[in-house]
């Protein structure tokens, strides 16, 4: 370390240059350390580091920026210093711009001149890239005139995934230095690059296994004084291609279809063209002016609440108190799996690969043979996708309930029925040591119905996949009136593991997401009675940029599915005319999906659903002209006069209803906020990302507008509870509709359910 001690404290920020002499007595200061974003040192005399910190991924909020520009200006000014290396502390390089500083008001020195300041410096800058480069924080390393990485760092440029593009020269930098197809890739995608990928696209210089500081300072003494002419990107020109026009062409309707009606993508191919038809100011000025566009975007905003909300899940807590931080998961060594179905294989699959050992129960000899097979394939293709090892060796298949005496925690993914779940329970609660967890895999049923078959009720969750469960990421972890915090805490983690996003949700007939479909398929129905075609209303769901919509949606998961159910709670009465036919306990009722399951019409399977497909197992959705008739005649039959339905009705009544029916969730307790909701609909139902989850959407359209639409819809359709505006909307409503993360503090406590 150097000699001179100097510490400063300038707008806010502190420069310290220390030596050994004084690093004992300046680490006992611990307010300093705090206060401080960018620390400055001298090692080996003559390279000048730059620190950045500000935990936990040293994101580039004002006081950061500022602390960047003073050490800078201090690095250069000192005569001593013939090189400088920035890197960030505790192993993580930068993380970018600092995410929530953009919805305050921006204040610090400006990213764009500081990374000019940085590339302009007549002494050589390395970046040393530990941990992650994202966002701002590579386009701060792209303005360096080098970059060594360690072997485990990650590079990108995310941006797109927050509704904007690399506004800080990414745009312009990285074509330069990488060419265009490559760059236009990373931009538009918004994925992370290993370091040995950078290294072989040309980002990074070196890439090291040990210290990338250390690498950086070595790497740095070693080009003092040598000419940076070659070294500034954005002087470089943008390599050029006979073939250029047909890379932005092909690229752009690529993101065109991808992209379900998100502005980023399409804006951020519009942003790197630049940089191939402008000189590099220029290009800079087009970056700031489409970034302009995007970052007070209602998309931008959308996206951004949802990576905080994705996030803030995690934090869970119950309505009586139970909560993530005071709720310790017990570790779970040994899993079992009982039932290897579809869901039963992927949840197998999924344990297998978080390190897990499993013991995966079939009873069937035959379908044990055949599931063994099927995981051995799954695992395979997986870790030939993921690079990772294979995992076959955890799993022990076997044809008795009777071996998962010794696991840790169980989870039962048999079919959705009762009964059956309710022996299984009653045979695990006799076979399994004290204290195992035991977690059903059910996209509805009662927990506490379960929960009472057993001797120890507190050891029973829910755990809602989805499928295939081995690939989706949501997770509903469901908590019944007995399941102790413990258990929560413990199934939320394994989900973690997993690398599932976590939900956790109260216990109520299909939890959040199913309870949620109800009415929004309701409305879907009442639609096609009152004169829609399901192409009809799935164009406008998927124009509003849904994956697919609701009637290929129910094509896909099988007619069948909520025809039992229905069964199951009497609703189906077959043969049934008259107004009888359409009314069921006092409310509208469409027997619509029944009368197609008669019909043996259970959706893709068997070749006709809502559609029409090639063949049993098809894919390809077409019009089918035989529902058509049938939804004739079945108006003709019920006195219905078909009408033309304009698509904002379509999109309403179904979108309001499934938003009516969140309100009634958060105020029941059974989700602890609108986050939890979006979450589970963002990735759990297909909602677009960059409208943020329903409940987002609603507080964008307006509250008081939700309201009045509900109510008006109400008004026609009296008989149709799910658009009765719930209790908790009206509160909101009246009071000037507060930004959703106030709507908690609107929510009646309800009673203690855990
Ligand atoms: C970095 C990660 C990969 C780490 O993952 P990990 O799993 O380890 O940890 P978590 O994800 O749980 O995160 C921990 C914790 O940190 C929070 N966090 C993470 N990143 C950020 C961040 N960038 N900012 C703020 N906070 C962050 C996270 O929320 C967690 O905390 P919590 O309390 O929520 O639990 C992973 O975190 C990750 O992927 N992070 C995001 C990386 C990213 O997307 N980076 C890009 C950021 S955007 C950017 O860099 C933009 C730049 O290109 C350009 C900026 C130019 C700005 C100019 C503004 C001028 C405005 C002009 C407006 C013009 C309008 C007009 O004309 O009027």
């Amino acid at each position: 370390m150097g000699a001179a001690v100097h510490s400063g404290n300038r707008r806010g920020t502190k420069i310290v240059v220390k030596d050994d002499a004084e690093e004992k007595k300046f680490n006992n200061n611990t307010k300093d350390l705090l206060d401080i974003m960018a620390f400055y040192s001298r090692v080996s005399g003559s390279v000048g580091v730059i620190t950045l910190q500000n935990p936990p991924v040293n994101a580039l909020s004002a006081a950061v920026r500022q602390g960047i520009v003073d050490t800078m200006h201090r690095a250069l000014s000192e005569p001593e210093v013939k090189s400088v290396v920035i890197c960030g502390q505790n192993g993580k390089f930068c993380g970018g711009a600092d995410i929530r500083e953009f919805r305050a008001n921006m204040r610090g020195p400006p990213l764009v001149p500081m990374i000019h300041l940085i590339e302009a410096a007549e002494k050589p800058v390395v970046a040393a890239i530990e941990g992650v480069a994202l966002g701002g924080g590579l386009e701060l390393a792209l303005g360096c005139h080098y970059r060594i990485a360690h072997s485990k760092a990650r590079l990108g440029l995310p941006e797109v995934t927050l509704g904007l593009l690399p506004g800080a020269g990414g745009t312009q930098r990285l074509p330069r230095l990488i060419g265009v197809p490559a760059a236009l890739e990373l931009i538009t995608t918004g994925r992370h690059a290993t370091a040995a990928e950078a290294l072989q696209l040309g980002i990074v210089d070196e890439v090291t296994d040990h210290s990338a500081v250390d690498a950086a300072v070595k790497f740095a003494q070693s080009v003092a004084g040598k000419s940076l002419d070659a070294r500034r990107i954005s002087t470089y020109p943008c390599p050029r291609s006979p073939d250029l026009a047909e890379i932005f062409e092909k690229a752009m309707q690529e993101v065109r279809r991808s992209a379900r009606g998100a502005i980023a993508p399409v804006t951020c191919v519009q942003a790197v063209h630049a940089s191939v038809t402008l000189p590099y100011a220029k290009g800079m000025e087009r970056e700031r002016e489409l970034f302009s566009t995007l970052f007070t975007s209602g998309q931008a905003h959308a996206l951004q609440y949802y990576f905080f909300a994705q996030r803030a899940v995690s934090r869970w807590s119950t309505p009586s108190g139970a909560r993530w931080d005071t709720s310790k998961p017990r570790p779970v060594h040994k899993a079992a799996v009982i039932g290897l179905g579809t869901m039963g294989r992927g949840i197998t699959v999924s344990l297998a690969q978080a390190g897990l050992s499993v013991v995966a129960v079939e009873t069937q000899e035959k379908q044990l043979l055949e599931a063994k097979q099927a995981v051995s394939g799954m695992l395979e293709r997986s870790a030939k996708r993921r690079g990772a090892p294979l995992a076959h060796d955890k799993i022990k298949y076997s044809c008795s309930i009777q071996a998962v005496a010794d696991v840790d925690l169980v989870i039962e993914a048999v079919f959705e029925d009762m009964a059956l779940k309710k022996t299984i329970f009653q045979q695990l609660s006799g076979i399994c040591k004290p204290g195992t967890f035991l977690c059903t895999n059910t996209s509805g049923l009662d927990i506490d119905e379960l929960a009472s078959q057993t001797q120890s009720p507190e050891l029973v969750v829910g755990m809602h996949f989805f499928a295939p469960a081995h690939v989706m990421k949501l997770l509903e972890v469901v908590y019944g009136p007995r399941s102790s915090p413990e258990a929560l805490a413990t199934a939320m983690e394994m989900g973690k593991k997993m690398g599932k996003v976590s939900v956790a949700v109260g216990n109520c007939r299909g939890f959040v997401g199913n309870r949620m479909l109800k009415p929004y398929l309701e409305q879907a129905f009442f639609l096609l009675e009152e004169g829609a075609t399901p192409e009809q209303v799935d164009q406008v769901l998927e124009e509003f940029g849904f994956a697919m919509g609701v009637f290929k949606v129910s094509d896909l998961s099988g007619l069948d599915v909520g025809w039992k159910v229905r069964k199951a709670d009497g609703l189906v009465v077959p043969g049934s005319t008259g107004k009888s036919a359409r009314i069921r306990g006092g409310s509208r009722y469409s027997p619509l999906g029944d009368l197609l399951c008669e019909q043996g019409r259970f959706g893709q399977k068997t070749g006709r659903g809502w559609y029409q497909y090639d063949k049993p197992g098809g894919r390809v959705a077409k019009p089918d002209p035989w529902l058509h008739g049938f939804l004739e005649e079945y108006r003709a039959r019920h006195g219905l006069v078909a009408r033309r339905i304009d698509h904002q009705e379509m999109l309403e009544r179904c979108l309001y209803a499934l938003i009516n029916e969140g309100f009634q969730i958060l105020q029941d307790g059974i989700a602890a906020g609108p986050e939890d909701i979006d979450v589970i609909y963002v990735l759990g139902y297909g909602w677009p990302r960059h409208r943020g989850g329903p409940m987002f959407y609603a507080g964008l359209v307006g509250l008081d507008k939700v309201l009045e639409r509900l109510e008006h819809y109400h008004q026609v359709y009296p008989n149709v509870s799910g658009l009765k505006p719930c209790s908790l909307i009206r509160k909101l409503a009246a009071s000037s509709s507060p930004p959703i993360h106030r709507w908690r503090e609107f929510i009646q406590k309800p009673r203690s359910q855990l």
